[in-house]
């Protein structure tokens, strides 16, 4: 599987998820710059990183959107490409509408820098085909705008379509509202594309992919990753 990382101004967390990529796929992903207009030929996945591109200016990810690279972007996912945002990537995914609603302040208006408890919803994705339905995992958050929310006829269309990837949830996998910190719509925490192959989530799983740093709780995404697109 070939990857494309894409960085802007102000991102600061594409190195780590170079190294989850390249641990589970074994393959060094083409580090890309906002500027190109088009991806590497091959690209078979692009991830948006966490950051704070443009300094968050206007609304986090909302100047990044307007990248020239989101053209390309945009036309990969339009032939079924797989995108992958995270945090300031996911809020790049909405802004540029390539997933609906919009990344909120938390509820507290603090920034949350923590970790939570994620359960999967569904498993028969390329992000998820190596975790169980309903299995938790550790996952850490750094945000100030990780409220996702969306009208209620959206989220109503997101749960009917199964497109809620991710919940916020306890430890033992109860969705309540302790467990939801930053205030997200139904506790989501990732949501996917109608055709399943773009994926954004507020959480950092690439900072689980180290046994001497802080588990692999988040190794499985991208292993999955490796496996389902190593066989398109
Ligand atoms: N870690 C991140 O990507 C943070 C995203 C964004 N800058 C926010 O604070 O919400």
């Amino acid at each position: 599987m070939q990857a494309g990382i894409v960085m802007f101004p102000g991102t600061n967390r594409e190195r780590d998820m170079a190294l989850a990529l390249q641990r589970a796929t074994g393959r060094k992903p083409a580090m890309l710059w906002h500027r190109d207009t088009e991806l590497p030929a091959g690209t078979d996945l692009v991830v948006l990183p966490g950051g704070f591109s443009y300094g968050d200016y206007l609304r986090c990810g909302a100047m990044a959107a307007q990248s020239p690279i989101m053209r390309a972007i945009h036309d990969f996912a339009g032939r079924g490409g797989h995108v992958l945002g995270v945090c300031n990537g996911f809020q790049m995914l909405v802004e540029a509408g390539l997933l609906p609603g919009a990344l909120l302040r938390n509820a507290s208006l603090r920034f949350l820098s923590m970790d939570c408890h994620l359960r999967v919803e569904r498993t028969d994705t390329a992000y998820t085909c190596r975790f169980q339905r309903g299995q938790v995992f550790r996952s850490t958050m750094a945000h100030g705008d990780g409220n996702y929310f969306a009208d209620a006829a959206t989220l109503d269309r997101l749960e009917g379509e199964g497109l809620v990837a991710l919940r916020y949830a306890t430890a033992s996998g109860e969705v309540t509202e302790a467990a939801n910190r930053n205030g997200s719509a139904r506790n989501i925490a990732g949501i996917l594309s109608p055709n399943l192959r773009v994926l954004g989530l507020m959480p950092h799983p690439e900072n689980q992919v180290d046994p001497l740093i802080d588990g692999t709780d988040g190794l499985p995404l991208f292993e999955g990753l490796a496996e389902a697109l190593a066989a398109a």
